[in-house]
């Protein structure tokens, strides 16, 4: 790994070789963060992505984390879902299931998919609801800053115009500040309806890691963590306005998606 050029907005690169690295460190960084947050909380509340961030997720099912890793402490989440069946192959759910949920012995009880028999409306609000009453009990904690639920993790990948979970350029859901779950129903990357974390909770968590592999996000990582001009319109690059209030941001890179950020940019985390 090489810590790489910093960006002007506060976080920590990480750059790997390759993919196969990439997972290696990414299954440590979230095993460590489960460890933590279970000594002093007692549970580990993680929100997941789709995409290819879970493949890279793979080697956390395997020795040592298999059985170091304190599984029944674990809430799992998603930062965003399709809305499809969770049959479906669009399904955020499935591919986490197919890949990560049935392979470790996290309790049913703990995982917190999205309704897929309601409009995404519904979805939306009852998702909220559902969050809400865990940021009650605080099995979520919640931000000192505002009345956010404040996730010891959440993971996201990046499309390569920029979109983090389903907020995607330009769109109005990336203006709202009290909402913490909302709905589009004209997503620009099939599906066109979704249900996504809205910004103000991504930045209340604890720790957000951003993953991205792959030539297509190069442009995108270096403007999302460049220094850029005071007229960059930051609705057209959504990942860049991932800036996490007290927590911290940390990017899992391969070298082609780092091949176009900027080295003498000064030092990251
Ligand atoms: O549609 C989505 O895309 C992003 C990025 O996916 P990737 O395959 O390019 O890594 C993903 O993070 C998001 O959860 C998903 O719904």
């Amino acid at each position: 790994m090489s810590a790489c050029g910093g960006p002007k907005i506060k976080s920590e690169l990480r750059v790997f070789e390759s993919a196969d690295e990439l997972a290696t460190d990414l299954a440590e960084y979230i095993s460590q963060l489960s460890e933590n947050s279970v000594k002093e909380r007692g549970c580990f509340t993680i929100a997941l992505s789709g995409g290819s961030l879970i493949s890279l997720m793979g080697k956390l099912c395997e020795a040592p984390y298999d059985k170091t890793v304190d599984w029944t402490k674990w809430f799992v989440f998603w930062a965003d879902e399709r809305a499809v069946a969770k049959n479906h192959i669009d399904s955020n759910y499935k591919l986490t299931k197919d890949l990560f949920l049935s392979k470790v012995p996290i309790l049913n009880s703990h995982v917190f998919s999205i309704n897929d028999n309601v409009t995404v409306e519904d979805a939306a609000a009852e998702y909220e609801f559902a969050i809400r009453q865990l940021v009650k009990i605080r099995t979520v904690g919640v931000s000192e800053s505002n009345d956010c639920p404040k996730f010891d993790l959440i993971l996201l990948g990046m499309g390569p115009d920029g979109h983090v979970a389903s907020l995607f350029p330009h769109h109005p859901a990336l203006e709202l500040k009290e909402e913490w779950v909302t709905y589009i129903t004209d997503s620009p990357k099939p599906p066109p309806e979704r249900i996504t974390f809205t910004l103000p909770v991504i930045n209340s968590a604890s720790n957000v890691a951003m993953v991205a592999v792959g030539e297509e996000k190069a442009t995108a990582v270096h403007l999302a963590t460049a220094g850029t001009g005071e007229n960059f319109d930051a609705s057209s690059l959504p990942a860049r306005m991932v800036q996490p209030t007290d927590g911290k941001l940390v990017w899992f890179l391969d070298s082609t998606a780092a091949s176009v950020l900027d080295v003498s940019n000064g030092s990251s985390g």
